[in-house]
C-alpha cells in the first residue's frame, strides 16, 4: 500500500487529527486541504512550503517517489480506519504547544513521536535529507526526554514513567537487550509499547494468549494506538497481510506465528522497518518455570536473523526485550541463554513485591461440601453492599463444559441427590471416564494460544466504542452499574470446578460465570467483556484466565486449591490490587491432602523440576512462621529484609509456639537409619507386607510409610499421631538439613528418607544436649487438633463412623484414593454406594489383620 493511495483514501478528518497532532493551525490545514486535497504529503508541503507537490498523483502509485526514502515511508500502512477528528483535538494541546515556534518542521523525531498511527511524515524530507528516529537518534539517551512524557501523557493520561520502564527504555534507544523483571501490574507492557509511539517503526510483541493480545488491542485502541494481533485465532485473514505492510504500530503476535513469519518480517524490518521484539511473559520460555511453552524456546531466531550482520541494511541489531514477573534467578539465565540474548543485554530488575496484596492461607477441604463455610464471607459482601435481595442470580454458563464426562465426581454427586435417573446416566458415562484413570483433559493445565478466539481481528486508534459490541445477556446489570466492591477472581484446579462453583455462587446470589477453556468461545467473551464492565462479581476460572489480566480494580483473588508452583501463584495472585488499593488473596488448601503433579509430557528433569514447584507451593501453604509476602520475594530470589508485610495472617496472627522435637526426631531418624543399614534385628516387622514391599521396592533404602507404621505401632504414646504429623516433622528436618529424599525423582512428601551426615551427629548428640527446636507447620498443628483424621489406611477405614466424612466420601469429593478405588471398581460391578462401601471396609479390615496398620 503506497503513501499517495493511502493518503488519497484516508479521511480530510484524520489529516487534520494528525497534523494538529503535529502542531499546524486547524485554520491553515483547512486552507491547505481546500487548496491540495485530503493528502497528508501535499497538505504538509503546502503548508511548509507554500505549495503542492508538483509530483502528487491520484491514488493508486507512489512508484514514481519509491527511491526518495523519505517519502518511500510516507504512509507504509495505506488505507485504514481512522479516528474520530475529537478524539485527537481533545489530546493535542500539549503536543500542539511543543512543536510550535519551528520545531516542527525541523525535528523529524518530534513529529514522529507525535503522531499516532506508523506513518513517518514526509514533510522533513527537505529540511532534513535523512531522517532519523529517536532511535537512530540516541547515543543512550533520548534527544528529548520530554517527548516519551508527551507520549505518556497523550495516550495514556499518566505523568511520567517509572524508573524501571524509563531504564527498559534507554536500553531499548541504546539498541540493547533487555530482560525486564517487574513485579506483576507495575506496568511492563508500558516499556514496550512507548517504543511504538517514538518512532516511525513498529513494534513486533511475541505473547503466549489470544486473550491476552485481544486485551492488549484492546486497551491500545482506547489509547489512540492502532495494533492487531496474529495468529490462528486470528478470524480476519487480511490482519496479517496488512501487519506485514506496515499497517499498525504494534503487531502481536504468538511464537507460533512468528517462527512461521520469519520472511516477511525481515521484509518489515527493511520497510518501514521494527522497532523492537517484545517477548512477553518471557518465562515461558523456560522448562523450568511454571508455563513452559515449548515454541517460545524457538523464539531465538529472532536474535539469529534480526542483526545487522545478517540483515545489511540494519544499522543496528533489533533489540529484544523480554519480560516477566515471574521468573527464579534459575529461569532468567534460561531465559538469556534460550533467546541468545546479547551478552550486552542490560537486566532490568525491580522488586516483586506487591505492597497492597495481603495473603492468607486457610485450610480447606476444597470440594463442593465446603463451599458453605468458605464462601460464606464473600457472598456476604456482594450483598450486603448491593442491599442483597435474596434471589438468585441467573447461571451465567449456559452450556456445561464439554469435559463433564470425564468427571468422577459428578456420579457421587447426582447420587447423593437422589436424582437417580440422572445418576445413572452420568454413572454409564463415568465409567467410561473411570476406564481411563486421567484427569488430565479436566484440566488446563497449558492452555493453548487458541484458548480463546475473537471476533473483532483488528484495532486501531480510538476506532472502537468504550464497550465492544458482544452480545448481552438479559439478566446483567446495566454497564453503568459499576460494583461497589471489585470484582472476585477464583481460580479452581479442574473445569468442572469452575461450573459447580459458579452454579453455587450464582445461587446464592452473586453474579457470577465459569470461565475455562473448553467453554464455547462466545462465552468466554461475554465474560471476559462484562468482567471489564463491572457487571460480573465473580469470574470462576482456571489458569486459562491469568497471566497479563490487567484489570484496576479486582479486590479479591480466591485460589481454591493448591496451584503447581508459587509462580503460577504469585502470577493470578498479581491479577489483584493493580489500582494499588488493598485487596485480598487467599488461598484454600487441603493440608491433609499430598497435592498431585497435574499430568502432562515431561521429562525425568522437569518432572523432578515439577515436584520441586508444587512442593515449595505446599510448603508455603503449610508455613506458620514467615511472612507470606517475604516467602513470595525470596521465591524469586528477593531479601525482603528483616520486617515482614504486616499484612498476611502469618504476621497479624505470630506463629504458633514452638516445640521441641528432639525426642520425636530421633526416634524417627533412628528408624530411618535402621532401614538403612538394614539392621532389622529388634525391629521385628519382617512379616509386615509394608516392610516386604518396601524392602522389595527399594532395597534397603528407608521407606517413610514403614517407618512411621513401626513407630505407631511400637511406640503407644504416638499410636494415634497421624502420619500428616509424621510428614511435617520430616519437613521440618530436611529443612534443617537432617534428613534428605533418597528417591531419585523427589515427590512433594518425602517418601525415602535418609539422615544426613548432620543428622547421624544429631543422633549421637547427648539427650541433655540443646533441644531441636522449630514451629509446628499447619498440617501438624491439624492433625495435632484432629488426631483421629483419615490419613492412614486404618483411619481410612475408621473415617466412615464419621457422618460428615462418610458423606464426602459418598459423595465422591475423596480425591486419589476415590479415584483408583472408582477406576478399579468398574470391572468388579458394583453399582451401588453401599457395595463400594462393603468392599472397602472388608478390605481396610484385611489390611488392619495382615499389616497391623
Ligand atoms: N508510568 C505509569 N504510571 C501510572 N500507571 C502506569 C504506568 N505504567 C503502567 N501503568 C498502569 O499499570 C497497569 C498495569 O500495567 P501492565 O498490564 O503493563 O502490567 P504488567 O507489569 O505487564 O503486569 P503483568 O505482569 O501482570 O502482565 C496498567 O493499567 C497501566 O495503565
Ligand atoms: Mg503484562
Amino acid at each position: 500500500m503506497e503513501a499517495n493511495s493511502a493518503g488519497a483514501d484516508v479521511s480530510a478528518d484524520h489529516i487534520i487529527a494528525e497534523l494538529l497532532d503535529m502542531g499546524f493551525e486547524f485554520d491553515n490545514i483547512s486552507e491547505a486541504i481546500g487548496i491540495v486535497g485530503p493528502c497528508r504529503a501535499d497538505v504538509v508541503e503546502f503548508m511548509l512550503n507554500g505549495s503542492g507537490s508538483e509530483q502528487r498523483k491520484p491514488r493508486g502509485g507512489l512508484q514514481g517517489r519509491s527511491s526518495d526514502r523519505s517519502t518511500r515511508l510516507a504512509n507504509p500502512r495505506g488505507n485504514f480506519k481512522q479516528s474520530s477528528i475529537t478524539d485527537h483535538i481533545a489530546s493535542t494541546t500539549s503536543s500542539k504547544m511543543e512543536s510550535r515556534g519551528g520545531e516542527a518542521s525541523t525535528s523529524y523525531s518530534c513529529l514522529a513521536a507525535s503522531i499516532g498511527p506508523p506513518v513517518a511524515a514526509p514533510i522533513c524530507s527537505k529540511s532534513k535529507p535523512k531522517p532519523q528516529t529517536l532511535l537512530e537518534n540516541s547515543r543512550g539517551e533520548f534527544d528529548r526526554p520530554d517527548k516519551i512524557s508527551t507520549v505518556l501523557q497523550k495516550h495514556f493520561g499518566f505523568s511520567c514513567v517509572k524508573g524501571f520502564q524509563k531504564e527498559a527504555l534507554d536500553a531499548w534507544s541504546a539498541h540493547k537487550d533487555c530482560l525486564v523483571l517487574a513485579a506483576t501490574g507495575s506496568g511492563k507492557s508500558l516499556c514496550f509499547q512507548i517504543p511504538a509511539l517514538l518512532t516511525t517503526k513498529i513494534v513486533v510483541v511475541i505473547s503466549p494468549l489470544i486473550s491476552l493480545m485481544h486485551d492488549q488491542c484492546l486497551k491500545l485502541a482506547k489509547h489512540g494506538v492502532s495494533a492487531c494481533f496474529l495468529g490462528s485465532g486470528q478470524p480476519d485473514n487480511r490482519v496479517e497481510g496488512k501487519a506485514m505492510a506496515g499497517m499498525y504500530k504494534i503487531v502481536y503476535v504468538c511464537p507460533e506465528t512468528v517462527l512461521r513469519l520469519m520472511e516477511p518480517l525481515k521484509k518489515l524490518a527493511e520497510k518501514p522497518g521494527i522497532a523492537l521484539f517484545a517477548i512477553d511473559e518471557v518465562h515461558c520460555v523456560s522448562k523450568w518455570g511454571h508455563d513452559f511453552r515449548p515454541d517460545y524456546r524457538r523464539l531465538s531466531v529472532l536474535r539469529e536473523n534480526f542483526c545487522s550482520r545478517k540483515l545489511k541494511f540494519l544499522e543496528h541489531d533489533i533489540p529484544l526485550m523480554a519480560l516477566t514477573a515471574t521468573a527464579t534467578f534459575h529461569v532468567r539465565e534460561d531465559i538469556l541463554k534460550s533467546l541468545k540474548m546479547s551478552e550486552h543485554t542490560s537486566v532490568v530488575l525491580t522488586s516483586f513485591f506487591r505492597p497492597n496484596l495481603r495473603f492468607t492461607v486457610k485450610h480447606s477441604k476444597t470440594s463442593a461440601s465446603s463451599y458453605g463455610e468458605d464462601f460464606e464471607e464473600l457472598i456476604g459482601t456482594y450483598s450486603v453492599s448491593r442491599n442483597f435481595s435474596g434471589k438468585g442470580q441467573k447461571i451465567l454458563h449456559e452450556v456445561e463444559p464439554e469435559s463433564e464426562s470425564s468427571s468422577y465426581e459428578s456420579l457421587d454427586d447426582s447420587a447423593s441427590d437422589g436424582e437417580d435417573a440422572v445418576a445413572d446416566t452420568k454413572k454409564a458415562k463415568v465409567a467410561k471416564s473411570l476406564a481411563k484413570e486421567s484427569a488430565e483433559h479436566e484440566l488446563d493445565q497449558y492452555p493453548g494460544v487458541d484458548d480463546f478466539d475473537v471476533s473483532c481481528g483488528e484495532f486501531l486508534e480510538s476506532s472502537l466504542p468504550e464497550s465492544i459490541a458482544f452480545p448481552v445477556q438479559s439478566h446483567e446489570t446495566s454497564s453503568s452499574e459499576s460494583l461497589d466492591q471489585g470484582p472476585t477472581i477464583v481460580y479452581v484446579p479442574t473445569r468442572k470446578g469452575t461450573v459447580e462453583l459458579a452454579n453455587y455462587l450464582c445461587k446464592s446470589g452473586l453474579k457470577a460465570a465459569a470461565y475455562n477453556a473448553k467453554m464455547p468461545r462466545s462465552h468466554l467473551r461475554q465474560v471476559h467483556e462484562q468482567f471489564h464492565r463491572n457487571t460480573l462479581e465473580v469470574v470462576v476460572a482456571t489458569i486459562a484466565f491469568g497471566m497479563g489480566i490487567d484489570k484496576s480494580n479486582v479486590r479479591r483473588i480466591i485460589h481454591y486449591g493448591l496451584p503447581q508452583s508459587l509462580e503460577a501463584y504469585y502470577q493470578e495472585a498479581g491479577r489483584a490490587g493493580r489500582d494499588g488499593k488493598l485487596s485480598d488473596c487467599t488461598l484454600y488448601c487441603n493440608f491433609m491432602r499430598t497435592p498431585t503433579l497435574l499430568p502432562n509430557k515431561r521429562s525425568d528433569e522437569q518432572t523432578r523440576a515439577a515436584y520441586r514447584m508444587l512442593r515449595d507451593c505446599f510448603h508455603y501453604a503449610l508455613n506458620t512462621s514467615t511472612c507470606r509476602a517475604k516467602i513470595l520475594v525470596k521465591y524469586f530470589g528477593e531479601d525482603f529484609g528483616p520486617d515482614g508485610c504486616q499484612m498476611c495472617d502469618i504476621c497479624i496472627n505470630g506463629p504458633p509456639q514452638m516445640h521441641d522435637f528432639k525426642e520425636e526426631a530421633g526416634m524417627f531418624m533412628n528408624v530411618l537409619q535402621a532401614q538403612t543399614d538394614q539392621a532389622t534385628e529388634g525391629m521385628n516387622y519382617d512379616s509386615t507386607d509394608c516392610y516386604r514391599s518396601g524392602r522389595r521396592n527399594f532395597g534397603g533404602v528407608p521407606d517413610f510409610r514403614t517407618a512411621v507404621s513401626y513407630i505407631r505401632e511400637k511406640f503407644p504414646r504416638f499410636a494415634m499421631t497421624d502420619k500428616i504429623w509424621w510428614q511435617g516433622l520430616a519437613r521440618i528436618l530436611e529443612d534443617m538439613g537432617y534428613i534428605q529424599e533418597a528417591a531419585e525423582i523427589p515427590r512433594v512428601i518425602v517418601q525415602h528418607p535418609e539422615p544426613t551426615r548432620a543428622g547421624l551427629n544429631l543422633l549421637s548428640s547427648q539427650p541433655e544436649e540443646e533441644g531441636l527446636y522449630a514451629y509446628p507447620d499447619a498440617a501438624m498443628l491439624l492433625a495435632m487438633s484432629n488426631p483421629r483424621s483419615a490419613s492412614s489406611s486404618a483411619e481410612w477405614g475408621r473415617g466412615w463412623a464419621d457422618p460428615e466424612i462418610r458423606r464426602q466420601r459418598l459423595a465422591g469429593k475423596t480425591g486419589r484414593r476415590k479415584r483408583k478405588r472408582g477406576s478399579r471398581k468398574q470391572p468388579t460391578g458394583f453399582t451401588t454406594a453401599k457395595e463400594r462401601l462393603a468392599a472397602i471396609l472388608s478390605k481396610s479390615k484385611r489390611r488392619r489383620t495382615s499389616g497391623g496398620r
